[in-house]
């Protein structure tokens, strides 16, 4: 019997999940909502209703798990904890120093309606975030760095988006060479925010905003660009299309530690990721969290989940049995 399942909010990764509904063998779309009138967003599968997002609670008992697939910038801080009540949810929350924030107010929505809250998967947070867990827990003397890019941070983009005057944009992630290569070769320098990262950003504006506005909003964002050397170029919405149109990513954890009784030997942990398409990947991520979702909802379950708190079996779609033969 297949997950049924429905989208709320449909942009990058709403046609993401999508795709990965489609490419799965237990999962099914049975509804696509949106803040827009349904009539102006087509979606890809044919014969699933796209519904406005007033009616979703009205469908609560014909969908087991409801993806969030909203802005982290004001979306998601919004509707997942709204949905939790109603809904098993699974959002990518990323706002990382929000997430304490947004898990109490999702572990208490999805506890009042009996319901299980994953939030916060993807890849990073996320995928990158299971693995600094792993490795800090393995290699407790040591140090460790994550990198991404060069590529197009989802979140930054959109917060991007959500400022006055601005029609489109995309953020492009950019380690600083001589940080990589310094943890490349072994070392363990202390780096600060800026010293690892610096943040690429097209921006088309609205006719007549106003550029420096804009521009200064960016750069001052908290949580977002304000710890970055940011730079802003406007571009037109033709340069957009035509120079803007991927959407790939990626990066690494890596974490150097030390063992033995005078910790006199080295061991180098690292998991990368290097995506074609970063909605792709983060959806396929979030729809294996949703098969999650759903079963530990059917063991009596509720309240709010982070990866950290989710045993690895839950995620695949094999049973115990054939994981243990096959992947053990
Ligand atoms: N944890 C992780 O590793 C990752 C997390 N993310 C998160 O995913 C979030 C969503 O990213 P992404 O899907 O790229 O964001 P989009 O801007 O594509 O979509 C966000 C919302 O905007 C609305 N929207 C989409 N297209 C349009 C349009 N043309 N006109 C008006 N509204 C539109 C949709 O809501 P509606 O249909 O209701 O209008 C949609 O849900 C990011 O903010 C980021 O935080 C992304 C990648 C990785
Ligand atoms: N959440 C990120 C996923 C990774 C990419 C990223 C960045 O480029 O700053 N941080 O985390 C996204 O929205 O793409």
């Amino acid at each position: 019997m297949s997950i049924r399942i429905g989208i709320m909010g449909y942009g990058n990764l709403g046609r993401g999940v999508e795709c990965a509904i489609r490419n799965s063998e237990d999962a099914e779309l049975v509804a696509v909502f949106t803040r827009r009138d349904p009539k102006m967003v087509d979606i890809l599968t044919p014969n699933v209703p796209v519904y406005s997002v007033d009616q979703a609670i009205s469908k609560k008992d014909d969908i087991d798990v409801l993806i969030l697939c909203g802005g982290s910038a004001t979306d998601l801080p919004v509707q997942t904890p709204k949905f939790a009540e109603y809904f098993n949810v699974v959002d990518s929350f990323d706002t990382h120093a929000k997430i304490p924030e947004h898990f109490a107010n999702v572990d208490a929505a999805a506890k009042k309606g009996g319901k299980v809250g994953v939030i916060s998967v993807g890849w990073d947070p996320g995928m990158f975030s299971l693995n600094r867990l792993y490795a800090n827990a393995v290699l407790p003397k040591g140090q460790d760095y994550t990198f991404w890019g060069k590529g197009v941070s989802q979140g930054h983009s959109d917060a991007i988006r959500r400022i006055d005057g601005v029609k489109d944009a995309r953020q492009y992630t950019i380690p600083v060479e001589s940080a990589l290569e310094a943890v490349r070769s072994g070392e363990t320098p202390e780096l600060t925010t800026r010293q690892k990262h610096t943040r690429e950003c097209f921006v088309v504006a609205e006719e007549g905003a106003d550029l420096e506005r804009i521009e200064r909003e960016i750069k001052t964002m908290p949580n977002y660009f304000a710890d970055y050397d940011t730079t802003v170029h406007f571009i037109t919405e033709e340069e957009m299309k035509r120079d803007h149109s991927t959407l790939p990513h990626g990066g690494f954890v890596i974490r150097s530690g030390k063992t033995g009784w005078d910790l006199e030997h080295t061991h180098i942990i690292e998991y990368s990721l290097k995506l074609d398409s970063n909605p792709e990947f983060t959806s396929s991520v979030i729809l294996a969290y949703a098969r999650a979702a759903y079963r530990l909802n059917q063991e009596g379950q509720s309240g709010c989940k982070t990866a950290f708190d989710i045993a690895p079996a839950y995620l695949s779609a094999q049973s115990g049995e054939e994981l243990r033969a096959h992947l053990l």
